[in-house]
């Protein structure tokens, strides 16, 4: 659904070059629910233009839905839908106006786009708010509109930029529901971007993880986990230097009374850790288990933390 090889964007803000996106080799398989997560600035946005064809490539090839983005990009765009990050809805009309209105803009006959506008209104619980104006609705709800507004021409592929950002945690879940149920509907392809690390671990089967314009991990979330970063055993022990002691013995870092250890399967690797830790006379006050997160896979990837980031709010 997605093929891309040696996508580049370079900018050029004065005498300043900017490379956005250095190079990326992306394939993503019809149905596939793909996360693209990176710190600000690592080049998601960018990568998401060139695929939708908002922004033509420096270098470097992409056909998204079967379309080559260069040569054909009114072919990509028949066939993909894009969510950006603000709202996709003018204040003229009503909410059902507005989604036959841009049915009818896409080529459908009026009764077609009509039928699509009540069909996406159920899908996404917006029958209720149908005949109200989108500048009256809530995050989201508009959040909501602005997915159905993706989905009006019936595309194979639905890019969304940050669909979550900005709202409460519980319209997020929301939104979160209603993504995946227009996945078990109509089995389109997902390609989103996301801040929330938790977001792309429970609810991507794949995570495409990119930082300074380049692809560093490509993965499902547990082998990304398990491959870079592996578990984490935290012991604590009486004194600081028993800490010590404990991490010259057993390995990990000492930081005051506490150690941590990273080892591939912390619940097995525990008893024995304690027994070593036993034997040689070193008091373990508390011990626990971590299973890693993907901030874990980035910081083992680059040194840096994903969540150093401003989030938006
Ligand atoms: N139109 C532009 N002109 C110059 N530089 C740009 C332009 N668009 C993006 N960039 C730069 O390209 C790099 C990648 O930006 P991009 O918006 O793709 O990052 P991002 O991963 O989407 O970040 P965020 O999470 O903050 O949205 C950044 O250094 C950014 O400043």
């Amino acid at each position: 659904m997605i093929h891309a090889r040696g996508l580049t964007r370079v900018f050029k803000v004065k005498k300043e070059r900017v490379e956005a996106v250095r190079g990326i080799d992306l394939d993503v398989e019809a149905g596939q629910l793909v996360a693209f997560l990176g710190p600000n600035g690592a080049g998601k946005s960018t990568t998401l233009r060139m695929l939708t064809t908002l922004l033509p490539p420096t270098s470097g090839t992409a056909t998204v839905a079967g379309r080559d983005v260069a040569r054909d990009p009114a072919g990509v765009r028949a066939r993909i839908g894009y969510v950006g990050q603000r709202n996709s809805a003018g204040e003229g009309f009503l909410v059902r106006d507005e989604l036959v209105t841009q049915g009818r803009c896409y080529g459908l006959g009026a009764r077609e786009a009509a039928a699509r506008a009540d069909e996406l209104l159920d899908l996404l619980d917006l029958a209720p708010l149908a005949r109200r104006r989108p500048g009256t609705l809530s995050g989201g709800q508009r959040r909501r509109l602005d997915i159905a507004l993706g989905l009006i021409h019936r595309p194979d592929l639905l890019f969304l930029d940050e669909p979550s950002t900005g709202l409460d945690p519980k319209s997020r879940a929301d939104i979160w529901q209603h993504i995946l149920r227009l996945r078990e509907t109509y089995g389109t392809t997902l390609f989103l971007t996301t801040h929330y690390l938790e977001e792309a671990d429970s609810m991507a089967e794949r995570v495409v993880i990119i930082d300074n314009g380049r692809i560093i991990a490509d993965g499902t979330a547990g082998q990304l986990k398990n491959d870079l970063a592996g578990d984490h055993i935290t012991i604590t022990t009486s004194t600081e230097e028993e800490a010590r002691r404990a991490a010259d013995l057993g390995g990990g870092a000492a930081d005051g009374t506490t150690v941590c250890l990273r080892v591939p399967n912390a619940a097995a690797a525990l008893p024995d850790h304690l027994r070593t830790l036993d034997g040689a006379g070193i008091k373990v006050t508390a011990a626990e288990t971590a299973r890693p997160t993907l901030d874990d896979v980035f910081l083992a990837l680059t040194g840096r933390s994903l969540t150093d980031d401003d989030i938006p709010a």
